[in-house]
């Protein structure tokens, strides 16, 4: 029987994390959340990790010689509940991390919390009439879900949302878009790339990044990598990720290779986490 192609994406994948590994004596493990841990669903609050996923995240977050991280744009709050393990956390793209007990929050974001929350009251108004819209105020950011929004209908919701915020921030928050949402957040220099950055300074010497995402603010963390470490990116776009397969269940794959191969071919494990 002919191999199916996820799978042949993930030969190729295990290969780059083989390379990566090599030479290595401790692993950052970046793990994007939705459309990676999680499969894409309609309904934000349903999604949840695939039972494979749950296990081989469990067995890197015990492992000494492995730093676990979840890089997610969901709130802190949200993807801790989600997950409910003892790894270290960036949510809101970055503008908020939880490691070893300890929280650090981007100051200006901080600031524009307010902010946040009056354009997602306004937004309710404005977008009132256009049918299955949702908004999801994550206090530091903000999404704004088209996935149930009938087709002709989206344009007008990602127009309302970047004028409503033109005119209520002047500046202060900026839009983007990802996958069926228009989020806006402060406007600063700083996401997942920059999380991952920080993450990676702390971690001991002998490190290798590998960094697992879907959409665009996974960019970022990507553009971010050395040529040492690994990066993958899940689905089938354009990305500058070394690596990729087509989708989380492949995803799954590639994790329990990585928490049982993967990790016993470290060079000498350091105890530092
Ligand atoms: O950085 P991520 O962990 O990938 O989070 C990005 C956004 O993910 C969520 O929205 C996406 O997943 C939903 C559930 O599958 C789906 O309905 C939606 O269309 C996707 O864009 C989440 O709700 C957002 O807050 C995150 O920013």
């Amino acid at each position: 029987m002919a191999t199916p192609e996820p799978t042949a994406r993930v030969e190729e994948s295990i290969a780059g994390l083989r390379e990566g590994i090599r030479g290595a004596s401790h692993l950052l493990v970046c793990l994007d959340f939705d459309g990676t841990l999680a499969p894409i669903v309609e309904e934000p609050g349903a999604a949840a990790m695939a039972d494979g996923n749950r296990a081989a995240v469990e067995a890197l977050a015990a492992d000494p010689a492995v730093t676990t991280a979840v890089v997610t744009g969901r709130a802190l709050t949200d993807i801790r509940q989600r997950l409910s393990l003892p790894i270290t956390y960036a949510g809101n793209h970055g503008l908020e991390l939880y490691r070893e007990g300890e929280l650090a929050v981007h100051p200006i974001a901080r600031k524009r919390a307010s902010l946040v929350g009056r354009v997602s009251e306004t937004l309710e108004a404005a977008l009132g009439p256009i049918p299955n819209y949702r908004i999801e105020n994550k206090r530091l950011t903000g999404t704004v879900h088209v996935r149930s929004v009938p087709e002709p209908a989206r344009e007008r919701v990602y127009a309302t949302v970047e004028d409503v915020v033109d005119r209520l921030a002047g500046g202060r928050l900026e839009t983007s878009r990802g996958k069926r949402i228009v989020e806006f957040s402060p406007s600063v220099s700083w996401g997942k790339g920059e999380a991952v950055r920080l993450l990676e300074r702390s971690a001991p010497e002998g490190t290798a990044v590998v960094y697992l995402g879907d959409d665009v603010t996974d960019e970022s963390a990507f553009r971010e990598l050395e040529p040492e470490d690994v990066g993958v990116y899940v689905g089938s776009g354009d990305s500058a990720a070394s690596c990729r397969v087509e989708s989380p269940a492949a995803v799954t794959e590639l994790l329990a290779w990585l928490a049982g191969t993967g990790t016993s071919l470290l060079d000498e494990p350091t105890s530092v986490r």
